[in-house]
């Protein structure tokens, strides 16, 4: 009997030992996680505590705040919160948004330009600019390639950075206006057929073709066609090679921007991106290898002026496949680049002239624009197309000829940037020194921060700009006195510095055709989110780069031949 007691009752202790056994290496893996997020919470903090930021909470920093002032359910870019909690802290030229715990880094958001230069300027650490953020290379890999200049860093930036700089050098993009003229007679054509339908449509669509067909064209020499063929078609079709950049560019704008863990982690989106990225890079390779085979067969005359951006870039190099799977990943960034930002700067023109339509200021702008049009291309709406796809006329007539185009243009960038930049400041080490800001007089260390330079705030300052820094106003740029006393690096739509924008003559050149192609002979009636009457201005939100909301939508007018000069 006395040994059977103590029996029976061992067996439910040792299963309860055992059990306490199983769990106790849990408990203490969550004790310890636990704890050094305690920890590193409580440094972050500490670190960081100097810069002006919105009020800490204890445990979830400023978590809180910006989940309200960037939720996705605003729909709006998340400059739109910056510059509200930007106002509210009493437009410091930096601050800093505290994601501890959950982000051991956070990010410095900078409004003034003398902190935006010391970030992207060359310096004796980092000779090509403060390294680009990880946030970045994470959300963009598969649109860009692995290889992209956009990405890369050191010496293997600054060699693709030089093989590419002859094709975007403006003497070179000049030569090769023509083509863009062509292009835009195109764009021009399908505006005057949706205008006669009185239909209302979305402007982005027909921009982004434009820029598409541009890009590609300039870039490789092929028309993908973006404007002619029918959605369902060709380069259209459900597996062209449209579909799969516009696809891929949707896939990573919904998984990589903002917080969506669920899209993140959804597998099919996960195997859609990687069939897209597939398709993408498969045609493209394969209209590269082609078209240097041709060249290899065919060679143009040595100093041709009009040839394609990545010939320049591959002359006298050994065509092997990791250099032309490495050209795909430049084409593929160009493309990612260089097509919505330079389609959203189309959109922003075009809605700053339909505001003539309703406010006697404007009209006046667009009339003095119109008289310049008249004054260089003669008369005629699209005598600009003319006159531009006259060889040399490029070079000739787009730089100071037509100052209140260009200045239109700039004021429309400064009010309605597309992009910005977002910069990862190294760790300090033994090898890396800290890294030191000046915030209004005091110098402050963001090493191991991510910094973003926040064109939307930067542009509408008034500190640098001036009262009127909100109102659109392209006579500031012709105030000579005005422009001169603005600090250095006040306008950066492009970014500054050694990583700034390749393609910005481009896209100026590109701004500047259509506008002087469209301003005689168009007239844009914004639909919806006008401005006008207390109805809501058109507002950015975040496409990867930020584009207008409702995709500009209009109706389209062809001005009567009697009101055109
Ligand atoms: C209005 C039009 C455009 C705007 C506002 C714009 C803006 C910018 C900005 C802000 C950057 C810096 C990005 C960063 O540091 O992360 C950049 C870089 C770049 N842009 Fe543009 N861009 C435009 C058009 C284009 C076009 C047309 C192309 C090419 C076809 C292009 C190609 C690039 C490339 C390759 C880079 C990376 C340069 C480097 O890191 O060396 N962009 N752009």
């Amino acid at each position: 009997m006395e040994y059977e007691q103590p029996a029976v009752q061992r067996t439910p202790q040792s299963s309860h030992s055992f059990r306490y056994y199983a769990v106790l290496p849990i408990f203490i893996f969550l004790i310890y996680k636990t704890t050094r997020l305690a920890v590193f919470t409580y440094h972050t903090r500490k670190r960081y505590r100097d810069i002006p930021s919105l009020p800490r909470h204890w445990l979830l920093g400023n978590l809180i705040a910006i989940g309200r002032k960037c939720s996705p359910q605003l729909n709006r870019h998340p400059d739109y919160g910056f510059s509200e909690i930007w106002h509210d802290l009493g437009q410091p030229a930096a601050f800093h948004i505290d994601l501890a715990p959950v982000d051991s880094h956070g990010f410095l958001i900078v409004a003034d330009p003398a902190v935006a230069d010391t970030v992207v300027q060359s310096s004796s650490e980092y000779p090509f600019s403060a390294p680009k953020s990880d946030t970045m290379r994470q959300s963009l890999n598969r649109l860009l390639g692995e290889e992209t200049l956009i990405m890369a860093e050191g010496e293997v930036w600054r060699d693709l950075r030089k093989r590419f700089n002859k094709g975007f050098a403006p003497a070179h993009l000049h030569a090769l206006c023509p083509f863009i003229v062509a292009q835009t007679r195109t764009f021009i054509a399908r505006i005057q057929d949706a205008a006669r339908s009185g239909q209302t449509f979305a402007l982005k669509d027909f921009a982004q073709d434009l820029t598409t067909d541009v890009i590609t064209q300039l870039t490789m020499e092929k028309d993908f066609k973006a404007q002619s063929v029918a959605d369902g078609t060709g380069s259209k079709s459900t597996f062209g090679v449209l579909t799969a950049s516009r696809i891929l560019s949707k896939l990573v704008a919904t998984t990589g921007q903002g917080f969506d863990p669920i899209g993140y982690l959804n597998p099919v989106r996960r195997i859609k991106e990687r069939f897209y990225e597939w398709s993408f890079d498969r045609q493209l390779y394969s209209v590269l290898s082609l078209k240097l085979q041709r060249e290899q067969t065919h060679p143009k005359k040595a100093d041709s002026s009009a040839k394609a951006i990545v010939q320049l870039a591959l002359a006298d190099l050994d065509p092997t496949p990791a250099l032309l799977r490495n050209t795909v990943h430049q084409i593929k960034s160009f493309l990612f680049a260089g097509q919505d930002t330079t389609s959203t700067l189309i959109q922003y023109l075009a809605y700053e002239l339909s505001k003539a339509d309703h406010d006697p200021r404007y009209r006046e702008i667009v009339s003095s624009l119109e008289d310049e049009h008249e004054r260089v291309f003669g008369p005629g709406a699209y005598s600009a197309l003319d006159v531009l796809s006259q060889p040399g006329k490029a070079d000739e007539l787009l730089g100071d000829k037509i100052p209140k185009s260009t200045a239109f243009v700039k004021e429309t960038l400064r009010l309605h940037p597309p992009a910005a930049t977002a910069r990862g400041i190294p760790e300090a080490s033994s090898s890396t020194p800290p890294f030191f800001i000046d915030i209004d007089g005091r110098r402050t260390a963001i090493d191991g921060l991510r910094v973003y330079n926040c064109q939307w705030i930067m542009h509408r300052n008034p500190k640098v700009w001036g009262a009127d820094a909100h109102v659109f106003n392209p006579a500031r740029w012709l105030d000579e006195a005005y422009i001169s006393a603005l600090p250095p690096g006040a306008f950066r739509p492009f970014e500054r510095g050694p990583r700034n924008c390749i393609g910005q003559e481009l896209a100026m050149m590109e701004a500047k055709l259509v506008l002087c192609a469209v301003t005689r002979g168009l007239r844009f009636e914004k639909v919806g989110l006008t401005g006008r009457n207390g109805e809501r201005e058109v507002w950015g939100t975040q496409h990867v780069t930020t584009v207008p909301v409702d995709g500009m939508k209009m109706r389209f007018h062809l001005r009567d031949e009697s009101e055109v000069k």
